[in-house]
């Protein structure tokens, strides 16, 4: 079994500990010359997952090449980069993409952009409420597993199965790429709730009014509702509204403390997703008729378009309706 990982950030570098905790030989594609240094050296990423022993039968490389021989590749990119690194993958494997978002300028889902990419690759979709650092530690953790042909899913999840990662297989690939690409829109809006201090009651209405947008999106575009409402739509939601261990969730209660979005999003080392899918999210939905008022609020923060008071105060007075 010869499983490789494209990405070296938190996530891929917590997925290839996973597969490598029982000692598989997995090989972790790091675009940081450094990363693959210190995995191979000291075999810690001290820059995207500190503080964690990883398993020695991951190698690291940042030659796509050392990918060729693998029978199973993980894409664990930040979403808009998954086009340029999956073109670059060896064609005809497997691929199991693991980031969530919404390409810039063409709308597309991840598996859209992948198919276009590489179009002999099976594509699967992995996506629920995940913080790297606990899969990597080991911790008791739930996905969404989906692809198109059930099949090749039930051998795929297989592999990836671990005593503590139960994966729960769907044939709903575009219902779970959209949960975890709308919840961290969302997710900037609780983070703004929490930086404000608007209450517990507030992130709730959040939360469920959230969860309402994107089920009318999700809906529009061809996904189920029982994909949304579970670990890779509401589940995800769930976990990502709720701590500042999100990037997306810290994002935003900086946000509503009153930092300008331009200095929370300048220099940054790590992605916080959210901020890249929500004005494609938005422009999708406005062409779509599809109604989503936290995510066109989040756009205007996020833009410096607005006063955060007067964003709240138009979100609250929207006319009143049936739930
Ligand atoms: N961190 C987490 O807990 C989870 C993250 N994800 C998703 O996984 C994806 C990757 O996120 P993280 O691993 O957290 O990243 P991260 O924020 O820890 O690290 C940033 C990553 O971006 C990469 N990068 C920067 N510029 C790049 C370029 N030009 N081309 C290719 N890669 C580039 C860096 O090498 C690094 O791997 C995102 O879509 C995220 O939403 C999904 C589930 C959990
Ligand atoms: O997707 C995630 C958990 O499932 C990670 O969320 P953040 O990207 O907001 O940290």
């Amino acid at each position: 079994m010869k499983a490789g990982v494209i990405g070296a950030g938190a996530w891929g570098t917590a997925l290839a500990q996973l597969l490598a905790a029982d000692g598989q030989d997995v090989r972790l594609w790091a675009l940081e010359a450094d990363v693959v240094d210190a995995i191979n050296g000291a075999h810690e990423n001290p820059l995207y997952l500190p503080g964690l022993p990883l398993s020695p039968s991951i190698r690291a490389t940042g030659a796509m090449a050392d990918l060729a021989d693998r029978d199973l590749i993980l894409v664990v990119s930040p979403a808009q980069h998954l086009r340029s690194v999956v073109a670059q993958a060896p064609a005809g494997v497997p691929l199991v993409l693991c980031s969530k978002g919404i390409e810039a300028g063409t709308g597309l889902l991840m598996s859209e952009v992948a198919a276009q990419a590489q179009p002999t690759s099976p594509i699967a979709v992995l996506s629920g409420p995940t913080f790297a650092h606990e899969v990597a530690k080991g911790l008791p953790t739930a996905v969404t597993f989906a692809c198109a042909d059930q099949a090749l899913a039930e051998k795929l999840a297989a592999r990836i199965a671990r005593p503590t990662f139960r994966p729960y297989l769907s044939d709903d690939v575009v219902g779970a790429e959209i949960g975890g690409a709308v919840k961290n829109v969302l997710a900037i809006a609780c983070g703004v709730s929490e930086g404000a201090g608007l209450g517990l009651n507030a992130r709730a209405s959040l939360i469920s009014r959230g969860f309402a947008e994107m089920t009318r999106f999700g809906l529009a575009r061809g996904a189920r509702a029982e994909t949304l409402g579970g670990l890779s739509g509401l589940g995800d939601l769930v976990l990502t509204c709720s701590s500042t261990n999100s990037r997306n969730f810290s994002l935003g209660k900086g946000l509503g403390e009153g930092q300008s979005a331009a200095d929370l999003l300048s220099n940054r080392r790590t992605v916080a997703e959210g901020a890249h899918t929500a004005p494609v999210l938005r422009d999708a939905a406005r062409a779509a008729g599809v109604e989503m008022p936290v995510v066109e609020a989040v756009c205007a923060l996020l833009a410096d378009a607005a006063p955060l008071a007067q964003v709240i105060d138009a979100l609250l007075a929207r006319p009143l309706r049936p739930e």
